[in-house]
């Protein structure tokens, strides 16, 4: 991750000073910018979120969601953004995907800014809360998860769809049922095969699994875990959950209000060695006691919900 030098109350002097190595993590200086690059070994960061900001105008009224936020992800890497109702986290997400214009700042994906012409594949995939409102309901799924697949023969196209419903533990006989024949978290699994099929760079995911039952969220959670390792493709998990958050992420972003109130692993999240702001100390107790079971292996296709 990166950001300004001064922004960020929980950073170690060796960030502020803009050196390194701080545990495992990389550090280098870029147009005046204090860079930390999550992923030892990585060339270049995937995403590279630089001082963005967004105000919002509303009936004159303006509202900052965003106050210069920077961060960076490397491939195979994961960045939990962290916060309250309110605090900005859609907002950020939706400004990496390119839905929404940064005030101030910029974002760069594999060095460059997004290209959202029409008919060209984004590097960015997003996956969103409710899985019933990102498919169409008269829609086979398998023709939603082909969407992305423009240019490619039938065949092609059939052989990579059956490839995408079983890398996400389903049957590929199922390919031409209708949503509505499908639980909330195998929806969820279908919309996570639609936003691989393209094999994205960079899959940003806003609370992925909190309109799902507990029951299933852990599977969810594992699902994307196992994706990420085997597919390497960078991160960031949008949560107000910080057990969510602490299975899935490497480094953590916590926003209140549009503000970084801490940036950092999740390790110096967990065992700060420097005072953490209140508002973050109370997050990280609440969640001591809210634990997150995530099991050893995926359940058997049978018993997913
Ligand atoms: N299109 C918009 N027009 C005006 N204000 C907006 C718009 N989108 C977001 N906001 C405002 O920006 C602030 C941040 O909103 P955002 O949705 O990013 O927060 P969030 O952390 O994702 O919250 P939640 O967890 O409830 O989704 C809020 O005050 C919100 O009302």
């Amino acid at each position: 991750m990166f950001s300004s030098a001064g922004r960020m109350p929980n950073l170690p002097a060796s960030f502020r000073e803009g050196c390194g190595p701080w545990r495992g993590l990389s550090f280098r200086r870029r147009e005046g910018v204090a860079v930390l690059v999550s992923g030892e070994g990585s060339t270049y960061p995937v995403i590279e979120v630089d001082r963005v900001a967004k105000t919002f105008v509303r009936r004159r009224r303006s509202r900052k969601a965003l106050d210069e936020v920077s961060f960076a992800v490397s491939a195979g890497r994961s960045v939990a953004v962290v916060g309250e109702s309110g605090a900005g986290k859609s907002t950020l997400v939706r400004c990496v995907a390119g839905l929404e214009k940064p005030s101030s700042g910029r974002v760069r994906i594999q060095g460059r800014p997004l290209d959202l012409r029409p008919g060209h594949t984004s590097p960015v995939q997003v996956v969103f809360q409710n899985p019933t409102d990102a498919l169409d309901p008269m829609r086979s799924i398998g023709s939603s998860i082909a969407e992305p697949l423009r240019g490619r023969s039938r065949s092609e196209k059939r052989a990579r769809v059956s490839e995408l419903v079983g890398m996400v533990g389903l049957s590929p006989d199922r390919s031409a049922d209708r949503p509505r024949s499908f639980s909330g978290g195998q929806l969820q699994r279908i919309v996570i095969a639609r936003a691989l099929a393209s094999s994205p760079a960079v899959l940003l995911c806003d609370e992925p699994t909190s309109a799902l039952d507990v029951s299933v969220q852990a599977q969810i959670v594992n699902l994307l875990l196992r994706l990420q390792k085997e597919h390497k493709f960078a991160m960031v998990v949008v949560t107000h959950d910080l057990a969510v958050a602490k299975v899935l992420a490497d480094d953590v972003i916590v926003l209140r209000g549009g503000m970084v109130l801490f940036q950092g692993s999740m390790e110096d999240l967990l065992e700060p060695v420097e005072p953490l702001h209140p508002y973050v100390e109370n997050l990280v107790q609440v969640s001591r006691d809210n634990e997150l079971h995530i099991p050893g292996a995926e359940e058997p296709i049978s018993a997913i919900a």
